[in-house]
């Protein structure tokens, strides 16, 4: 039995990423409840809100609201994405704990995603980086692709090493490596941690797996080995890009937290309430939600 973490942290990115690609608009409210019942399920960390323009993406328009209206957590960081100084100051006056700066390591996808070379894109998170500490937030670094590039196709492995040095020097307490598409499988996927690893320490690193392919878990279990200790999902499996056509959602919270549990590491977190805020939220969205974990479990309350 390799040597695993003994405890994980989970981030529930549900909220943001799980809900961004949604056509249908979904009210402040009902985004509220579902930030609260992650809350009360014990999240150390959720991904609440995005402050990117609301042409490019509508479905965040209402996250201010959202954020003025949650019942926070007392051990619970909320966090939100900015792209720029124009998110950060509204991230700010939200009261985020934390700000994420999202850049990629595919120059294709930066261009479509955030409209910026992946150079230019971290001179604009300079600003962002600088008054994060200033402000005494905590500072995350996404970086999307490192798996791969729905435009490009193949990213290689120094253009991820490139980017986790690049967010390092900006000051990033912790660096997200993102499979936005959802293409890696396991022995890529300890590849590319490895080479994350060498350029930033192991326990800031964190792996953000999409599931299009169905790698999700399999690609966790691969970065568990590498010491990665941890990861984003989204409740009941939603999510996809709005920049990564064809993208399924996140790696689904239940899942992982399943896995977690049977594996005997720590997450601090109550599998039942996550199930309660996945079926909450599928009947909101009027569809069966994609968790394997969720859906059993719940037909074995009814049974
Ligand atoms: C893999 C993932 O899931 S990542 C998450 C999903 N992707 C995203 O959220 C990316 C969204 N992308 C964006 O919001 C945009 O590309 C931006 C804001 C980063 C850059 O867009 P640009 O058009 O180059 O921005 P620019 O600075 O030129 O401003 C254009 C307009 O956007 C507005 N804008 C810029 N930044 C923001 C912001 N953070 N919040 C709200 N509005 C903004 C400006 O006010 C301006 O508005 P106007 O036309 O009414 O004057
Ligand atoms: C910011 C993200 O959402 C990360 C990704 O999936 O590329």
């Amino acid at each position: 039995m390799p040597n695993l973490p003994s405890q994980v942290k989970i981030v529930e990115v549900g909220p943001r990423d799980g809900l961004q690609n949604e056509k249908e608009t979904i009210s402040a409210a009902v985004k509220t409840e579902l930030v609260d019942r992650l809350t009360q399920a014990g999240f150390a960390n959720i991904e609440a809100a995005s402050f990117v323009s609301p042409k490019w993406v509508p479905q965040m328009a209402t996250s201010a609201e959202v954020m003025a209206n949650i019942t926070r957590g007392p051990g619970t960081i909320y966090s939100a994405l900015t792209p720029n100084m124009q998110g950060f100051e509204a991230a700010l006056a939200a009261r985020a704990d934390e700000v994420v700066i999202f850049g990629s390591a595919s120059e294709a996808f930066s261009q479509k995603n955030i409209n910026c070379s992946i150079a230019e894109s971290i001179a604009r998170f300079e600003g962002v980086a600088r008054a994060a500490k200033q402000n005494g937030l905590r500072l995350r670094g996404s970086i999307s692709c490192a798996f791969g590039c729905p435009y490009q196709g193949e990213v290689p492995l120094s253009a991820v090493a490139d980017v986790v040095a690049r967010m390092r020097d900006l000051g990033c307490d912790e660096i997200d490596i993102a499979d936005t598409i959802g293409v890696a499988t396991p022995r890529q996927t300890q590849a590319v941690m490895d080479t994350a690893i060498r350029a930033f320490h192991v326990a800031g690193l964190s792996g953000h797996f999409h599931d299009t392919y169905g790698q999700a878990l399999a690609n966790i279990y691969a970065s568990l080995e590498t010491g990665i200790a941890i990861y984003h999902s989204s409740v009941s499996g939603l999510g996809g890009c709005p920049y990564a056509k064809g993208a399924t959602g996140n790696v689904a919270t239940e899942d992982v937290l399943y896995m977690m549990n049977g594996l005997g590491i720590a997450t601090g977190i109550d599998l039942d309430l996550v199930v309660d805020a996945g079926q909450f939220i599928s009947q909101q969205l009027g569809r069966k939600g994609s968790s394997r974990a969720g859906n059993a479990l719940a037909a074995k309350r009814l049974a």
